[in-house]
């Protein structure tokens, strides 16, 4: 039940490689992935997803690889990916756009209408589905793009930044799903938000400069932040200011 990085180095064009013979397993239905900006997060998600190709190293979920045409489609019904970045396609609804994602994974169009309503009530965006979906706001696009994600049945769900942007009340809805999702399926989440990671996650990994610096549980992260004090929030700002050195 792992996601194996073996040996993952990888860079954009010829620039300074990000990642440099990653070794990484990960095994905790609900983790999550911290680090300063350009860590290195989204390329290891990206790869992960297999949008991206590593140049050397191997990456498996469940010993399945995406290395050939063939075994990248099944590879991605398995592993679905909430990018950062969510584009709304002009000409599509919300609905669509969403039911799309499933048809884009190997489902029917009628299956994946059907997933797309279920879908979308666990994000709370039910009443905006007959909307246009490049009219959304950028949480609202989010919550879209999580949907997406949502449709076809996976067993690992990548999710890059999933509440950036949300306000309270849907950082709450994200919070009650993420408890019944990783129930059932793999969750690996990268955030920059560390004030409720108890209340999500069992398991911590931290990446700098492209390196894993920490991995481990929860109370294990915590343990680092050398004070009792302060409430878990200001416990895990220090745990992750203990591993990181800042911005790349
Ligand atoms: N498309 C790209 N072309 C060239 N370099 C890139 C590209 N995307 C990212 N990089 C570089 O790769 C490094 C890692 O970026 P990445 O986006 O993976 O970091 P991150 O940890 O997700 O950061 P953040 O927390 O800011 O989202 C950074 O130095 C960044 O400048």
């Amino acid at each position: 039940m792992t996601l194996h990085f073996n040996g993952v180095s990888f860079q954009y064009n010829r620039k300074a490689p990000v990642l440099n013979g990653l070794d990484l397993v990960v095994d905790d239905p609900a983790t999550v992935l911290l680090g300063p900006n350009g860590a290195g997060k989204s390329t290891l998600m990206a790869l992960a997803a297999s949008h991206l190709s590593p140049a050397s190293g191997r990456i498996s979920w469940r010993r399945k690889t995406a290395t050939t045409r063939r075994t990248r489609a099944a590879y991605r019904r398995a592993v679905a990916w909430l990018p950062q970045e969510i584009v709304a396609m002009p000409r599509l609804t919300v609905r669509e756009q969403v039911a799309y994602c499933g048809w884009l994974k190997g489902m029917s169009r009628a299956d994946a209408w059907d997933a797309s309503a279920d879908a979308l009530a666990r994000v709370d965006l039910t009443g905006l589905a007959d909307r246009r979906s490049h009219q959304l706001s950028g949480g609202q696009k989010r919550r879209m793009g999580l949907a997406g994600a949502l449709t076809h049945s996976s067993e690992l769900i990548l999710m890059d930044e999933p509440t950036a942007g949300l306000d309270p009340t849907q950082r709450l809805v994200f919070r009650n799903l993420l408890e019944t999702l990783t129930n059932d399926v793999y969750v690996i989440v990268s955030t920059h938000q560390t004030e409720d990671l108890a209340d999500s996650y069992r398991h911590v990994v931290v990446l700098d400069r492209g390196a894993v610096c920490f991995q481990g549980s929860i109370a294990d992260f915590y343990s680092h932040a050398g004070t009792e004090n302060g409430g878990r929030r200001k416990q895990a700002e220090a745990a992750y200011a203990h591993f990181v050195r800042g911005e790349v």
